[in-house]
């Protein structure tokens, strides 16, 4: 019996994912497989990614290649957590045609391995640090992993209220779940069928996380804002959503200078708004000569470890090391000493990470205020006609029970400055 097409895929996927450094969301684009084999290819994937990573650990320091690794962990969730018949898994992957590949060597590392197959887990492998950062973080730990393993849901904001997408979305109200904390938002487990029915721009796939950082902004026309971090552009669809929605202050609308430091991704940032016919985001690339104006507003979406969408990008598994935390703080520290000089008293800086990590979340946030006292955190209630509930902002966060919700754990902080 030979390899079928989706666990041939899914192995050179897998192997550039792991040993190459290759994004998941990027490779697994283009997958030229269709129906049952795509399902499948994208099932082993995600949970050789989710559950693997101890096999990994203990199988790297075998004599082994890269190649049998992979196959071996492959192996090892279909016999596990897809219940495959033994011979059958054996059998496929002994014919894998690869250079480095011995089936000699495949066959007596399985012989060994057998009896180990606990090392896959049912929820979610981690590295070691990365367990330590969720405990420091004080995160319900199995409430966190449990939300992982799950397939994640996928949601969107709807745009539009057009006559035709609210009758389109009530056809298919059977397939979707209200937003939690948003109205006009949903989950659906039938993603790519829901999506192709509604206008492309009718609609935004944003997580909810995402847009509590642009609603404690609460941006407003006649404001000077800044957008730090901007691209790919979720977040500028929906500051420009908000904005646009004051009907009867349009003409004091002002652009909204969107920053990013990468080129290409200032690309990318530039086609969402074509998609989305954006008129407010002026896409900016970073270079030491630009010069900002003092702003009534910055939100700061800083680069991350990423470790809250570990959901749906299980490879920050295999690709984050310890010692990225670190240099991720500074760099995040570097960007709030930058964009601080440019808020006006009086003015507002979220500051917004999709991680959990306290050296880039609570203890950055310490920090900056140790060193600034002229801002401080903003206390208050966040009231909005978007969401179905206010919230409480204690010490600049929202207070809200993250995991209790499913929500993708961000730390978002909301500062004013209160003197020059
Ligand atoms: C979390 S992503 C932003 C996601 C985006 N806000 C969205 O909602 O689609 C962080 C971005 O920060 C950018 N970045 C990193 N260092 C930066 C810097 N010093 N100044 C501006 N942007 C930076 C990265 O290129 C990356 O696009």
């Amino acid at each position: 019996m030979s390899i079928t097409n989706s666990r041939l895929y899914a192995f050179k996927t897998l192997k550039r994912i792991i040993y190459q450094g290759a994004y998941l969301h990027l490779v697994t684009k283009y997958v030229n497989l269709s129906g049952r084999d795509r399902a499948f290819f994208k099932l082993i994937v995600n949970l050789v990614l989710k559950s693997g990573y101890k096999l990994f650990e203990k199988l790297s320091k075998e004599k082994l290649s890269k190649s049998e690794i992979i196959a071996l962990m492959m192996v090892f969730v279909e016999l596990k957590l897809l219940r495959k018949e033994r011979y059958v898994v054996f059998s496929q992957y002994k014919t894998l045609p690869e250079k480095d590949f011995s089936e000699k060597r495949f066959l007596k590392a399985l012989t060994k391995f057998e009896n180990e197959k606990s090392l896959i887990k049912n929820d979610i492998s981690l590295p070691n640090f990365i367990v330590d950062q969720i405990i420091n973080s004080k995160l319900d730990i199995s409430g966190f992993t449990r939300n992982f393993i799950s397939t994640p849901l996928t949601g969107f904001f709807i745009l539009s209220r057009t006559e035709k997408t609210l009758d389109l979305l009530k056809s298919l109200s059977g397939k979707l779940y209200p937003g939690k904390i948003f109205k006009n938002y949903y989950y659906t487990e039938s993603f790519s069928e829901v999506l192709e029915i509604l206008p492309q721009d009718s609609y935004i796939v944003i997580s909810e996380s995402s847009m509590l950082s642009v609603l404690l902004l609460n941006p407003k026309p006649g404001e000077k804002i800044i957008e730090v971090g901007a691209s790919p552009g979720g977040k500028s669809v929906f500051l420009e959503y908000i904005l646009k929605d004051y009907k009867d202050k349009l003409n004091r609308l002002k652009k909204i200078i969107s920053v990013d430091i990468s080129k290409n991704r200032i690309s990318a940032l530039k086609k969402t708004c074509e998609k989305y016919n954006l008129k407010l985001i002026s896409p900016t690339l970073y270079t030491e000569k630009t010069v900002f104006d003092v702003s009534d507003k910055i939100l700061i979406d800083a680069p991350c470890s990423g470790l809250s969408t570990l959901g749906s990008k299980p490879d920050i598994i295999f690709h984050l090391k310890e010692s990225d935390i670190k240099l991720l703080a500074k760099k995040q520290e570097d960007i709030l000493n930058f964009y601080k000089d440019f808020i006006k008293v009086k003015g507002k800086l979220v500051y917004s990470v999709c991680t959990f990590t306290e050296m880039e979340g609570k203890i950055q946030i310490e920090k900056f205020l140790h060193k600034n006292k002229n801002f401080k955190t903003f206390e208050g209630v966040l009231s909005s006609k978007y969401i179905n509930q206010d919230i409480i902002i204690k010490n600049g966060m929202l207070d809200i029970d993250w995991v209790a919700l499913s929500l993708e754990p961000f730390f978002i902080c909301c500062l004013e400055k209160v003197d020059e």
